[in-house]
């Protein structure tokens, strides 16, 4: 298959796990004989510095006219302990989003048997557990109206949404559901939030149209604690922008490392492929970060694209490089590997791997396929 790929590194770690997605890829393009094509651009910090702008206009063209989008991370201490600055790198990933109309972002989270006793979580509270998160990605707080008074005493952040855009990424989390384990988990708080009331309504009068999924509520405070309790209990969960973004990270510690949370924001005519982590500036330039994320992010690109044999031949590897604890500081204090390293173990597994027949245990969404 001839695709077009647009890599945006980004700051910090985002270009050493980057690197590490573009070798798996091009591997795979070298094994099933396809015809990719990478294009690099600068977003976040670095293309502030260069340019004065976290998304510049060639860069989010180079992304308009792509298959698809492989993105690193973004964000940089300067800016995070500076309150007052004017323009920030998270202002470039927000404005991809929205111009790229990517309203769902999905994100697989499970335990791995090799990791169970890596979490800091009991193992038999975690062995086989299994969900998809359903983020809302473009709308609600992140991006309603935003204001502070003159006085510098007051600030608002305005939190809105529509039918339509509930609906829309409702309908997507049923499907979902519908190939799953049929259980669809709303998370919000509707006896606060008069968004949340209109997100239980909307759902609720969806799910007529699925009346094989069972559906359910939770408020974000009781799904938080049940995330780390019970996360057993989950299959699908549905659920707006900001909590979405929390419940993530916290549903990381379910696997052993948000290093190894990768995650696929979609819209209608876009997609773009990223791990759930941030630029991890602690690590610049160590060759510590765990590429994973980002392999698996690749992972889900080529499944959007059916290429599900490959996306296999990826998620086979990653799971024997576990198996063989060929894996970085946060999952093997002992022994552990660099960066590069894991990337050139995956690239080898790859490169040697047999063509694989589809795994039917492989759920599709759509055009995707969650592990
Ligand atoms: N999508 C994104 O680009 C994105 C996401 C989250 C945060 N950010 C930005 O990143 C910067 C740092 O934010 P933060 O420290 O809150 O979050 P972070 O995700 O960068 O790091 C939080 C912690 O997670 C662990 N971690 C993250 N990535 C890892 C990896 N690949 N391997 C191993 N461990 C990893 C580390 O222990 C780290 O201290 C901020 O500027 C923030 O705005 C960007
Ligand atoms: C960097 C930030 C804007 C972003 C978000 O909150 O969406 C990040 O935390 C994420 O999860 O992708
Ligand atoms: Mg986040």
């Amino acid at each position: 298959m001839k695709l077009k790929i647009a890599v945006l590194p980004g700051d910090g770690i985002g270009p050493e796990v980057t690197k590490q997605s573009v070798k798996i890829l091009k591997a795979i393009d070298e094994r099933f004989d396809h015809d990719f094509e990478f294009e690099e651009a600068i977003v976040g910090a670095i293309a502030i510095d260069r340019t004065g702008d976290p998304l510049p206009h060639s860069t989010l063209e180079l992304c308009k006219e792509s298959d698809a989008v492989l993105f690193g991370a973004i964000g940089h201490p300067k800016y995070d302990n500076d309150p007052a600055a004017k323009v920030r790198p998270e202002q470039g990933l927000l404005k991809l989003r929205k111009e790229l109309g990517l309203y769902a972002n999905i994100r697989p989270v499970r335990a791995y048997e090799n990791l169970l006793e890596h979490s800091p979580l009991r193992p038999e509270r975690i062995a086989g557990a299994d969900m998809v998160i359903y983020r809302e990605l473009t709308g609600g707080i992140y991006f309603g109206e935003k204001s502070t008074s003159e006085d510098g005493q007051t600030a608002n952040d305005l939190c809105t949404y529509s039918t339509y855009e509930i609906e829309r990424l409702a309908h997507l989390a049923f499907k979902a559901a519908q190939k799953r384990k049929k259980k669809l988990t709303l998370i919000d708080k509707a006896n606060v939030l008069e968004t949340s009331r209109l997100w239980r309504k909307t759902v609720t009068n969806m799910a007529k149209e699925y009346p094989d999924v069972s559906l359910d509520f939770l408020f974000i405070d009781n799904a938080a604690m049940q995330m780390v309790l019970d996360p057993k209990q989950f299959d699908v969960i549905v659920t707006e922008n900001m909590f979405g973004d929390i419940i993530s990270d916290e549903a990381s510690v379910i696997g052993g490392s948000i290093g190894l949370l990768a995650s696929a924001s979609v819209g209608f005519e876009n997609a773009l492929f990223e791990p759930i982590h941030g630029s991890f500036p602690q690590a610049t330039g160590k060759g510590i970060a765990n590429p994973v994320a980002s392999i698996l992010s690749a992972a889900l690109l080529l499944d959007h694209f059916n290429l599900n044999r490959e996306a296999d031949v990826i998620r086979k590897a990653v799971e024997e490089s576990i198996k063989l604890n060929v894996c970085t500081q946060d999952l093997n204090k002992n022994n552990h590997y660099s960066t590069e390293k894991v990337g050139d173990f995956l690239e080898g597994r790859i490169s040697e791997s047999e063509h694989h027949h589809i795994n039917d245990n492989n759920l599709t969404i759509g055009q995707m396929t969650i592990i």
